[in-house]
C-alpha cells in the first residue's frame, strides 16, 4: 500500500473510531438514564474512583517503586542528545477494574510485589474515607494475584428490605439465600449434607420471617417437603405457620404426646431411609444424586423447641409421665439433628435463647449451622453461636438489640474464620400464604412416598 493510499484511508479509520466512541457513549448514557437513583450514584462513584486511583493509590501505600529502567527507557536514553538526562524510577500502582452496583462498587485490583492482600486490607479504612463509603472489605479474588475490594456507601444491615417470593423453584436446591451481608454479598447457607440448623433470637426479631422465606423459596419445588412443630400454640390456626399450612405435610402444636408421636415417626422414617438409600441412590449418601421427587429433602421446623424439651420437676404421676416424654423428645431430636444428613433430612430447632435449659447441648452443639438474631446477653450469644463469638466483639448479636437491627442475624463466616452479619428481608404472611396455596398440590407425605420403595416393584424403577 502506497503512502497516498494510507492517507486516503485516514478519514475512514477516523470515522469508524468516532462511530465506535459515539456508540459506546450512547450505551453508557442509556444505561445511566435507565438505572435506579442508587445505581446512578454508584456509576458516578465508580468514575471518581477510576479517575482518582493513580493519585490515591500511592498516598494509601498501594504502590511500589521500580528502579530498574525498562528496555524502552534505555533505548530512548541512548538515542537522546541530552546525555545528562537520568532515567527516573517508575512508580507502579495496581491496575483496577471498577464495577458499580446498587450498594456501591466492586473493585478488582491486580497485586504487585509488596502490594498484595495484606497491604490492601491495611489500607481499607483509608480507602473507605477517600471513597465516601461506610465500609470496605478486601478479599482474595478467585484469580491468583488479584484482590476484590468491596465498598458500600450505605450500611446494608441498617436498611430494611422485603422479599416478594417469585413462586419459581429455586435455581439450586441446596442454597438457602438468607439475605445480604454487611458488604451486600449474598449470604447463603449450603444445605447439602447438613442435618441440623439452629435458629435463635429474641422475640420479634425475624425468626418467623426467615422461616417464611425458606418455605416460600423452596415450596415451588417438589424436591422439598416441610413438617412443622410449634410449641407455643395448640393448633395451626394460632401458629406462625398458619400462612404456610397448605405446604406442610404435617403440623403439631404444643401437645407433648402428639409431638412425641411426630418425632418418633420422623426417626422411624430416617431409619427406613437409611435401609433403602443404597438401593435407591447407589451410595450411602442421598446428596450424591438426590433429592428427587419420590425421595424429597425433608425440612422439619421445631419452633419454640424448648416447649418439647423443658425439664419437668413435679413428682406426681402425670408429671413423671410428661418428664419421660420430654426426655424421649430430646433423644429423638438429637438423633434427627445428628443423623439426618446422608438421607436428606434437615431439622431446624428454633428457640429464643438456646441455653442448655431450653435446648439440650447434645442437640445444640451438633447442628453444623447456627443462626442467631439479636440476643440479650453474651451467654445467650455463646449458646447460639459457640464460644468463638467471644473473640469477635463486633459480630456479637448482643449489639443487634434495637429496632434498627430487627431482621439482622449472625452466622459463621462461610468464607473464612469468624462470623458475618446478614440483613434478612421481611416476608409478609400474605405472600407466604399465597405461595403455600399455589404450591399446595406439591405437598406429599414423605413416609407414604417411601412405602412405594418398600413395596418392591418401584424399587428397580427407582434404582
Ligand atoms: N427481616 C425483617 N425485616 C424487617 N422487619 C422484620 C423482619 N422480620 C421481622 N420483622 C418485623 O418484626 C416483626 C416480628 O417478626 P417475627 O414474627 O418474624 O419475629 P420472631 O422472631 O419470629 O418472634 P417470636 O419469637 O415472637 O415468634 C414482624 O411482624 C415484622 O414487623
Amino acid at each position: 500500500m502506497s503512502p497516498a493510499e494510507i492517507v486516503s484511508l485516514a478519514p475512514i479509520v477516523f470515522g469508524a473510531g468516532l462511530a465506535l466512541f459515539l456508540t459506546l457513549a450512547i450505551v453508557h448514557l442509556v444505561r445511566y438514564v435507565r438505572a435506579t437513583p442508587a445505581m446512578r450514584l454508584s456509576i458516578r462513584q465508580a468514575g471518581r474512583i477510576r479517575r482518582g486511583w493513580s493519585r490515591l493509590a500511592p498516598m494509601a501505600g498501594l504502590s511500589v517503586v521500580d528502579r530498574k529502567p525498562t528496555v524502552m527507557a534505555q533505548i530512548s536514553q541512548e538515542l537522546s542528545t541530552d546525555k545528562t538526562r537520568k532515567i527516573e524510577p517508575r512508580t507502579l500502582i495496581p491496575t483496577i477494574k471498577v464495577t458499580p452496583d446498587e450498594y456501591g462498587v466492586i473493585v478488582r485490583a491486580k497485586c504487585l510485589p509488596k502490594v498484595s492482600l495484606e497491604e490492601f486490607q491495611k489500607a481499607s479504612n483509608y480507602l473507605a474515607d477517600a471513597w465516601g463509603c461506610v465500609r470496605v472489605s478486601v478479599t482474595p479474588a478467585k484469580k491468583p494475584g488479584q484482590v476484590v475490594i468491596r465498598a458500600v456507601r450505605e450500611d446494608p444491615l441498617a436498611v430494611k428490605t422485603t422479599h416478594v417470593p417469585t413462586g419459581l423453584p429455586p435455581e439450586h436446591i441446596t442454597h438457602w439465600h438468607l439475605g445480604l451481608d454487611e458488604y451486600a454479598r449474598d449470604a447463603v447457607v449450603d444445605l447439602a449434607n447438613v442435618p441440623g440448623i439452629t435458629l435463635a433470637g429474641l422475640p420479634g426479631y425475624g425468626k418467623t420471617s426467615a422461616v417464611n422465606k425458606f418455605i416460600c423459596d423452596f415450596a415451588p419445588s417438589p424436591l422439598v417437603q416441610f413438617g412443622g412443630l410449634d410449641g407455643k400454640v395448640s393448633m395451626i390456626e394460632e401458629s406462625d405457620y398458619a400462612a404456610v399450612a397448605d405446604r406442610l405435610f404435617r403440623f403439631v402444636g404444643n401437645d407433648l404426646h402428639e409431638a412425641n408421636r411426630f418425632l418418633k415417626d420422623m426417626v422411624d422414617l430416617r431409619r427406613r431411609r437409611v435401609k433403602l438409600v443404597r438401593t435407591v441412590f447407589g451410595s450411602a449418601n442421598m446428596w450424591h444424586k438426590g433429592p428427587r421427587e419420590d425421595w424429597p429433602l425433608i425440612v422439619l421446623f421445631v419452633d419454640e423447641a424448648q416447649a418439647y424439651l423443658r425439664e419437668i420437676k413435679a413428682r406426681d404421676e402425670k408429671s413423671r409421665e410428661l418428664a419421660a416424654l420430654v426426655a424421649e423428645n430430646g433423644r429423638l431430636l438429637a438423633e434427627l439433628v445428628a443423623q439426618g444428613r446422608s438421607v436428606g433430612m434437615i431439622t431446624i430447632p428454633i428457640t429464643q435463647k438456646p441455653t442448655g435449659d431450653a435446648l439440650p447441648t447434645a442437640i445444640r452443639d451438633i447442628a453444623p449451622v447456627a443462626l442467631s438474631f439479636a440476643q440479650r446477653s453474651t451467654d445467650a450469644a455463646v449458646a447460639a453461636l459457640g464460644e468463638d463469638i467471644r473473640n469477635w466483639d463486633d459480630m456479637n448479636p448482643v449489639n443487634l438489640q434495637g429496632s434498627t437491627y430487627v431482621g439482622v442475624l449472625v452466622m459463621s463466616n462461610p468464607h473464612g474464620p469468624g462470623y458475618i452479619r446478614v440483613r434478612t428481608p421481611y416476608v409478609a404472611d400474605a405472600d407466604a400464604a399465597q405461595i403455600a396455596q399455589q404450591t399446595a398440590h406439591l405437598t406429599r407425605d414423605p413416609a407414604a412416598l417411601l412405602n412405594a420403595f418398600d413395596s418392591g416393584p418401584n424399587l428397580s424403577k427407582a434404582a
